[in-house]
């Protein structure tokens, strides 16, 4: 745009300057004028800015008023459907997260409170999310069952592509599909290969506890959770010894990748992607990522040449031999699904369960009794009863992709619903008092398992480790029971306070103190 010609009318005039010699110079008659007029335009353009600028924010307002309209509009009828059900306090925007937000710490005892005050399923509102909390066994079990629930929480997205999950993860047609693949693998034969393993690693758990005898209360955990990464990396990737170093670090770069997972999680400017790449944490992701892949990658490559040992790897490069979609990456995201869903929640068992028997001595003798002439039934109980009190993953989330009819109410699609296992197993409705650890009510009755009893979650998507994970801790807590005897500081359940997390931790740790059995 050119500029516009701006007319000036000037008069010439003479005057004596300060030396007293005569100059010409010229005045505009209309500079008072022209002063007024540049003020009136800058007024002008001021105020036309202004007018602009409110323009602006009035479209803006209004656009974004529409585009709420609408947003609510599509989802009035979840809105309509949380008001089936007294829930939790719901804040515009946040919904009930400002309890969470108070006070992170007591993100379970706020789960307990709300069971109390509450009837399953009670909906709740996470920001935007409406969740409905579920508890009764007769509304899990419809829930469980139902093909419009397998679908796992947007929260898994988080994990991105990088660092797949394998089964855990994967959308409902891939998983159907390696689900059947998968499945035959954790039969009883290969588990059965994989009790040597147990027992070697047992074997020297028990001796690397040998510096602990007799010494005050310390926490067992570091130990637990050695043995559970070597046993569980020699069964699944087959590699013994050589590697130490290498393994160590494959093993602490899922638990990192794990713990940025979670951050991301607890941060919402995480939730875009577009913020979440431009952090640090998601470089530190990326570096992990890599270096997860090309480690099971050469375990890959080594098992191609040697097929020396049985493991699980070894077994799922059979299965999957003949099925060309199923790639390199599908084996090393089934292999990372292996490691991270059986290592926590195979080592938090096993340090409850420890931390139960040092509660419960006469418990611990009986078990002791019975483990030394071979008999597992008590100790399938105790385990069974530590998983009710303790379950490792406390609470599980689904996505529901149509309307689930239940007695109470409908959960509408387009929700989620978050399965609050450890609510189910401390329920007094459904556990006469739940806080008792009392092994023995798995007698008769409740040895049939119906859904009041989910550690493993239940339905077509329920945890496949499930007997890998009984077989192994059977074979460690029976060798260390021979052993030793423990005790523990805690002197009730309810002396042990959860930290905020997705699987059950102990803010104090597993604190016992042991001493050789006589
Ligand atoms: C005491 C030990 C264990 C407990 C309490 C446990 C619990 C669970 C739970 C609750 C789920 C369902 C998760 C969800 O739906 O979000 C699950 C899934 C799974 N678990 Fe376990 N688990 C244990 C041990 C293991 C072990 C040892 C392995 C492997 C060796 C394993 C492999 C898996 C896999 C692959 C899935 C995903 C299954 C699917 O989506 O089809 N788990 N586990």
């Amino acid at each position: 745009m050119g500029h516009r010609p701006r007319h000036f009318h000037l008069i010439c005039h003479r005057r004596e300057n300060q030396h007293g010699h005569e100059e010409a110079f010229v005045q505009d008659p209309n500079a008072g004028h022209l002063r007024e007029r540049l003020t009136f335009f800058k007024r002008y353009a001021e105020s036309t800015n202004m007018l602009t600028e409110w323009k602006i924010f009035e479209v803006t307002m209004i656009v974004f008023l529409l585009w709420c309209i609408r947003y609510y509009w599509g989802r009035r009828r979840l809105y309509q459907m949380a008001r089936q059900r007294p829930g939790p306090l719901a804040l515009p925007l946040i919904g009930s997260a400002f309890y969470l937000m108070r006070s992170p710490k007591d993100a379970f005892d706020t789960m307990f409170k709300f069971a109390k005050q509450f009837k399953s399923p009670t909906p709740a509102w996470l920001g935007p999310m409406l969740f409905f909390m579920v508890w009764d066994p007769k509304s899990l079990k419809v829930i469980l069952n139902d093909t419009n629930t397998l679908g796992k929480h947007n929260f898994y997205k988080f994990v991105g592509n990088l660092i797949g999950l394998g089964l855990i993860m994967h959308e409902v047609p891939k998983w159907r599909r390696h689900r059947r693949t998968i499945l035959p693998i954790f039969n009883r034969n290969i588990l059965k290969a994989f009790t040597d393993v147990f027992a070697r690693h047992a074997l020297i758990l028990a001796d690397e506890l040998e510096e602990r005898i007799g010494q005050r209360s310390f926490d067992i955990y570091r130990y637990c959770s050695g043995c559970v990464n070597d046993f569980i990396y020699e069964t699944g990737l087959g590699v013994r010894g050589q590697s130490q170093s290498s393994k160590e670090n494959y093993i602490s770069c899922l638990d990192r990748a794990k713990n940025i997972v979670f951050l991301r999680i607890n941060n919402i400017f995480y939730h875009s992607d577009w913020i979440f790449n431009l952090s640090s944490l998601s470089r530190e992701y990326k570096k992990i990522c890599e270096y997860i892949y090309t480690h099971v990658h050469m375990a890959i490559q080594q098992h191609n040449h040697t097929n020396s040992s049985n493991t699980f790897l070894q077994a799922l490069i059979a299965a999957t031999k003949e099925d060309p979609e199923f790639t390199e990456k599908d084996l090393q995201d089934e292999i990372n699904a292996f490691v991270i869903a059986g290592k926590d929640t195979t080592t938090l068992t096993m340090c409850y369960t420890l931390i139960m028997l040092g509660m419960h001595p006469d418990v611990q003798k009986k078990l002791y009794d019975a483990v030394i002439v071979g008999d597992e039934d008590l100790l399938d109980r105790v385990l069974r009863e530590t998983l009710r009190i303790f379950p490792p993953a406390p609470c599980i989330s689904r996505k529901v992709d149509a309307d689930i009819a239940l007695d109470s109410c409908t959960i509408p699609a387009g929700s989620s619903v978050a399965i609050a296992i450890i609510a189910l197993h401390r329920d007094p409705e459904v556990w006469p008092e739940p806080l008792k650890f009392y092994p023995d009510r798995f007698l008769g009755e409740r040895a049939r398992e119906p859904y009041d009893w989910l550690p493993f979650s239940g339905g077509p998507r329920n945890c496949v480790g499930r007997q890998y994970a009984f077989m192994a801790l059977k074979v460690i807590i029976s060798t260390l029971v021979k052993k030793y005897e423990f005790s523990t500081e805690y002197k009730s359940v309810e002396d042990i306070k959860f930290k905020p997390n997705l699987v059950l931790e102990p803010v104090k740790g597993f604190l016992v103190s042991i001493n050789l059995r006589k």
